[in-house]
């Protein structure tokens, strides 16, 4: 598999900046001191074994939830000193999709997509939001669901209308938590693959956390490895892994199957 090439990139800017980061849950340890820079335009993903802190990370990112210390910068804002109001309105540059895809079975997809752009966006004509609802399935490839319920589709297809649903917004950063988690192998590339196309579409920045290294090295222009709550190991994905200098990095590795 070919590296992947690193378009839009501005390293000048890290639109997420994070320092000495910590969060715990009583005397759970989860994050021990994170450090990260993500950069404008690229896909950072973050790698780790299940229970590490990924997701309580990119809910910090996200303002889901609060650090206990440290300083988490998210597109020039700290979001720990941001009001209520404001952290709202960081909210909607910054698109979470969900492992879960996070769809409302009792609405068709038409109206999956119109909710997050009805709900947060004021003054909008009916014709601005059928508009919104077209591009955002053309950009995922499923213009024709559009009168289908969720329940009538597959599971790739509705991480496809959950990454829309995302996307409708025009989120300026994206995160993708576990995008590829219980599709098959060949679902999971055309995953991969419109993740890559996000990136080249709109020049998002990403954080792509995945258990999957395929996905990593498919779409990560960085990898990070969370362990024991700090990000010890960055780079492309060739520079985490081609030392093994560390066991718990190649544990990890050797329980994957790369392509
Ligand atoms: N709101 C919360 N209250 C208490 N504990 C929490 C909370 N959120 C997360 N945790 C704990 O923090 C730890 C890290 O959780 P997190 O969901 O970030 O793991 P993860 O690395 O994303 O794992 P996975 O790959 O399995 O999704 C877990 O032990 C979890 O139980």
């Amino acid at each position: 598999m070919e590296e992947k090439a690193n378009t839009h990139i501005n390293k000048q800017e890290a639109v997420i900046s994070i320092r000495g980061l910590t969060k715990s849950f009583g005397d759970l340890h989860v994050l021990r001191g994170v450090d990260l820079d993500v950069f404008r335009g690229e896909n950072l993903v973050v790698l780790g074994r299940s229970g590490t802190g990924k997701s309580v990370l990119i809910k910090i990112i996200a303002g889901l939830l609060m650090p206990d210390a440290g300083t988490v910068t998210v597109l020039g804002q700290d979001v720990a000193r941001l009001s209520t109001k404001e952290l709202d309105q960081l909210r909607l540059k910054v698109g979470f999709s969900f492992q879960n895809s996070a769809l409302y079975d009792s609405m068709t997809i038409r109206e999956n997509l119109e909710f997050p752009l009805v709900r947060n966006v004021r003054n909008l004509s009916r014709q601005d939001i059928n508009h919104a609802v077209e591009e955002a399935l053309e950009d995922v490839g499923l213009s024709q669901t559009i009168n289908q319920m969720p329940s009538e589709l597959s599971g790739g297809q509705r991480k496809r209308i959950g990454i829309a649903r995302t996307l409708i917004l025009k989120p300026e950063i994206m995160l993708y938590d576990e995008p590829t988690a219980g599709l098959d192998p060949i679902t999971s590339v055309d995953i991969n693959n419109l993740i890559n196309e996000v990136q080249e579409k709109h020049h998002s920045t990403s954080i792509v956390i995945t258990h999957d290294l395929t996905c990593a090295k498919m779409v990560g222009n960085r990898v990070a490895m969370l362990l024991d709550g700090r990000f010890e190991r960055q780079g492309t994905f060739e520079e985490v892994f081609e030392s093994n200098d560390d066991e718990r990095v190649q544990a990890f590795y050797n329980y994957n199957f790369v392509t």
